[in-house]
């Protein structure tokens, strides 16, 4: 807002003239989104396309340049969460181009972890979890993803969640099931959850709604931000 020079201020004299330097009405330059416009239908198809874009672009990585990332994010995860072999945790067997937790795994094994996978037992329900340890016999699960050919539940305390997309507040885009939104809402207590994704893979919003669970700490190859990175406690869910 700015005044013609040499002329009294509004409270001076109420009828001066103001100038502005915009339309007085900015509605047309904010985000549908924000505004609670966007319909889940809406957010729905988006976040559809977005999945199939970042996937896309996940798997069009070469090779070498993953594994370096995939170490990358293996240091991150370790110097985040130290104690991590002290803990009882969910990983996951990687497919579509997801980091490879089975090294971490592996060492975390030998470092006296506990390990288990994740396994879609009914679907539309919460995934159970099945002990995991190096040589364990595999089966095929839904989708073809590996899981432990026998064993009874068990419940981790930590879990690595893969990401397909997220935002800087901890939101994740996983495959569209609501797998681990279900799951985390289900299991009391509350496991902690590591997102693990890419740079790439990054967002400026991914339109959160009731049902998304918030990572309590997101780790890509550029490094770790959340609660275990020493930045704060998360804020609670809006
Ligand atoms: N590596 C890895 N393992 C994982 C997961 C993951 O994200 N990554 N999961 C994380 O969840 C679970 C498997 N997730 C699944 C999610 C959906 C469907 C599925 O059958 N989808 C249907 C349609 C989905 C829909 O309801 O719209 C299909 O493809 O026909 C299967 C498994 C457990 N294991
Ligand atoms: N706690 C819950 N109870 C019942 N339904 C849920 C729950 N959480 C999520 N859903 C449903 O599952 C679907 C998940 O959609 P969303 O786009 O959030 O999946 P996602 O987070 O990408 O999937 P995932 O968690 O499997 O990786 C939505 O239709 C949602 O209503």
């Amino acid at each position: 807002m700015t005044q013609r020079p040499g002329i009294a201020s509004p409270e001076e004299d109420p009828n001066v003239e103001i100038l502005c330097a915009s339309p007085p009405c900015f509605m047309h330059e904010l985000d549908p989104a924000w505004l609670g416009l966007l319909s889940w239908e809406q957010i729905r198809a988006w976040r559809r396309a977005e999945r199939a874009a970042l996937i896309a672009r996940r798997l069009a990585v070469p090779v070498a340049a993953r594994l370096e990332r995939d170490d990358a994010i293996t240091v991150h995860v370790r110097a985040a969460v130290p104690d991590l072999a002290r803990r009882h945790v969910g990983f996951y067997w990687p497919f579509k181009g997801e980091y490879d937790p089975r090294p971490l795994a592996r060492a975390l094994h030998r470092e006296g972890a506990r390990l288990a996978l994740p396994m879609v037992a009914t679907k539309g329900r919460p995934l159970i979890f099945r002990a995991w340890r190096p040589g364990t016999r595999m089966m095929q699960g839904v989708w073809n993803i590996p899981i432990p050919a026998q064993g009874e539940e068990v419940t981790p305390d930590t879990l690595l969640v893969p990401l397909v997309g997220f935002d800087a507040r901890g939101y994740r885009l996983g495959y569209g099931g609501g797998y681990y939104d279900r799951t985390l809402a289900a299991m009391a207590p509350r496991p902690v959850a590591i997102g693990i994704g890419f740079e790439n893979g990054r967002l400026a919003t991914i339109h959160p709604q009731p049902h998304d669970v918030r990572m309590d700490l997101t780790v890509t190859e550029a490094g770790a931000t959340g609660i275990g990175a020493g930045s704060g406690p998360a804020e609670p869910t809006p």
